[in-house]
């Protein structure tokens, strides 16, 4: 069985990656599943999302010398100039969902709703101890409710309204997330370039 290690310490994105690549025979690990001291401290310190996925693959790799998928990922909002985008997780100092979303909306207090347009994005780099790193990207497009929206889902959910469903994030199942979500569509260009790849 094909193995792969999720560089992710984030519950969510461990949930949905696992939904993604169990029904494909993948044996999923994540950072959630190994002891803290296996996991190196990680300073994601990159430019944009990819860098940043990039930095966080190869310090797995370089402890593990496996095969390790980074995600990195965040929300750009039109009406603060692509903020909080690749500083998302700690937008309001600390890695705090509920403190990142209280932010937002003041951000935004009274911004109209023709202008809280905003997008996900994600950058997955794959990485192989004897292979040139796989690179793809995926955006979702919708905008930012004036309130919370929903149970499920994880992060900044609750307040994206997605143009594809309808609805916000946390008012759906995983499963129809990813269907339209940034994650969905990146793990859809991994998975067409994947097979090449790991033959190369
Ligand atoms: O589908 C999503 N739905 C809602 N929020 C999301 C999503 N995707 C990313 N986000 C937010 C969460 C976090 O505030 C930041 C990701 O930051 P990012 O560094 O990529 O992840 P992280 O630090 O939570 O986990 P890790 O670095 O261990 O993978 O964007
Ligand atoms: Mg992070």
């Amino acid at each position: 069985m094909p193995k792969i290690l999720i560089a992710t310490k984030n519950p969510g994105k461990a949930r949905e990656y696992r939904k993604i690549f169990e029904p494909k025979g993948f044996e999923v690990t994540t950072l959630l599943d190994l002891d803290a001291d296996q996991v190196p401290v990680i300073d994601e310190n990159g430019s944009s999302f990819a860098e940043n996925a990039l930095i966080k693959a190869n310090a797995l790799m370089n402890v593990t010398h496996a095969t390790v998928l980074a995600d990195d990922s965040g929300l750009c909002v039109d009406a603060l100039d692509g903020e909080p985008g690749i500083h998302s997780a700690r937008y309001a100092g600390d890695h705090n969902d509920v403190a990142n979303r209280k932010k937002l909306l003041e951000a935004l207090k009274g911004v109209p709703a023709s202008e809280r347009t905003a997008y996900f994005h994600t950058s997955i780099v794959v990485v192989h101890p004897d292979k040139a790193p796989l690179e793809v990207s995926g955006e979702a497009f919708g905008r930012i409710l004036n309130q919370e929206n929903g149970n499920d889902g994880f992060g900044y959910d609750p307040l994206f309204y997605s143009n594809d469903l309808q609805k916000s994030f946390a008012e759906v199942s995983v499963d129809e997330k990813n269907q339209v979500s940034h994650r969905g569509k990146a793990v859809k260009k991994l998975m067409a370039e994947f097979d090449n790849w790991w033959q190369d």
